[in-house]
């Protein structure tokens, strides 16, 4: 057996192209991607629009067949061995995809639970306890079409639990949520996480990947850019560094905006300044300055995940995937 087995995913050299219509050339959506998810790993998977996040999830979860190289989910490759996959991974898509509005949720479930093999008496029991899961028991009645978003997106998640998978394929899972709700729906894939499920997220929202996320792999145009954990990408790729002190008097502000290697000074409301420098020389310099004067609640912050993701591919904005 490879090695492949003890991972719940392994991507090599995955190419996905689209033909085009028209004639135009064909679009390469996934170009020579290689990455490794070990099972019980929350891996986010982040990119700007066309990068490529769905066409690897959908490969992944077998509904779509690589142009070349090979992926495996826990060991069983997607090409040849896509039934031995199927019972292992649940999908969830963001959006309106995958239930019927004139059913009700429980019957949604119990449909799902038919195309997933699962035994009508083990149906009978799990319907009910995933509806309590993702707290739609006393909706379980009522029909899609007249539950909230919000509360589809988790019965969406429950239909992605219904064959009791092992890797959970999230495409933007909380798209269009409020906050409460997509909160809520964070804290169900923690709870989640103690069965020691493989979560595949994808989403736009940093601060959920941030709040979620072992790894995250950045694709940009179809390529692998990073593959790392959240606070090492943080650490790793930010050119920013931020001093966060408290009580820094007015004239000791102004007077550290004056120096040539520092971008900005900013009081919060929290009364505290975001002192940002040019580099890492300059920061030890203010942080020792500030502590001098006494100033002693003074710290460096790393960049947030979202400074990273803009650092990496902001400045391509717009064009990217296009
Ligand atoms: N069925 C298709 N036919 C032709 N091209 C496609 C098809 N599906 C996707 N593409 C193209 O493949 C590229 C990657 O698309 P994909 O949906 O995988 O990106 P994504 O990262 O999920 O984007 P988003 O964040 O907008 O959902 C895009 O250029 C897209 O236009």
């Amino acid at each position: 057996m490879s090695d492949a087995t003890e991972l719940a995913i392994r991507v090599t050299d995955l190419t996905r192209t689209y033909q085009s219509q028209d004639g135009a050339p064909e679009r390469t959506a996934l170009d020579q991607i290689s990455m490794a998810v070990p099972h019980g790993e929350v891996h986010g998977l982040l990119g700007p629009n066309g990068a490529g996040k769905t066409t690897l999830c959908k490969i992944l979860s077998t509904l779509l067949v690589p142009t070349s190289g090979s992926a495996t989910v826990s060991g069983f490759d997607v090409t040849h061995e896509y039934k031995r996959i199927q019972p292992l991974v649940g999908i969830v898509f963001g959006g309106e995809k995958g239930l019927y509005n004139m059913m009700t949720a429980a019957d949604n479930l119990h449909f799902w639970a038919g195309l997933y093999n699962v035994k009508r008496s083990v149906a009978k029991e799990r319907v009910p306890r995933l509806l309590d899961l993702v707290g739609l028991r006393g909706r379980a009645h009522d029909r899609v079409d007249t539950l909230s978003r919000g509360m589809r997106q988790r019965l969406h998640l429950a239909r992605g639990l219904i064959g009791d998978p092992r890797i959970l394929i999230l495409d933007e899972p909380t798209v269009g949520m409020d906050p409460i709700a997509a909160q809520e729906f964070r804290n169900l894939i923690r709870d989640l996480r103690e069965d020691n499920i493989t979560f595949l997220l994808t989403t736009h929202n940093m601060a959920e990947a941030e709040s979620l996320c072992d790894r995250v792999s950045f694709i940009d145009s179809g390529k692998l850019l990073h593959c790392e954990s959240p606070h090492a990408l943080r650490r790793s790729m930010s050119s920013r560094h931020r001093i966060v002190a408290k009580s820094v008097p007015g004239d000791i502000a102004a007077q550290l905006e004056q120096r040539v290697d520092v971008e900005q000074v900013r009081l919060t409301d929290s009364s505290e300044a975001h002192i940002d420098l040019t580099d890492k020389r300059a920061a030890q310099e203010v942080l020792f300055f500030l502590t001098d004067i006494g100033i002693d609640e003074v710290s460096l912050a790393p960049a947030t995940l979202e400074e990273v993701y803009i650092q990496l591919i902001g400045e391509r904005g717009m064009e990217l995937g296009s």
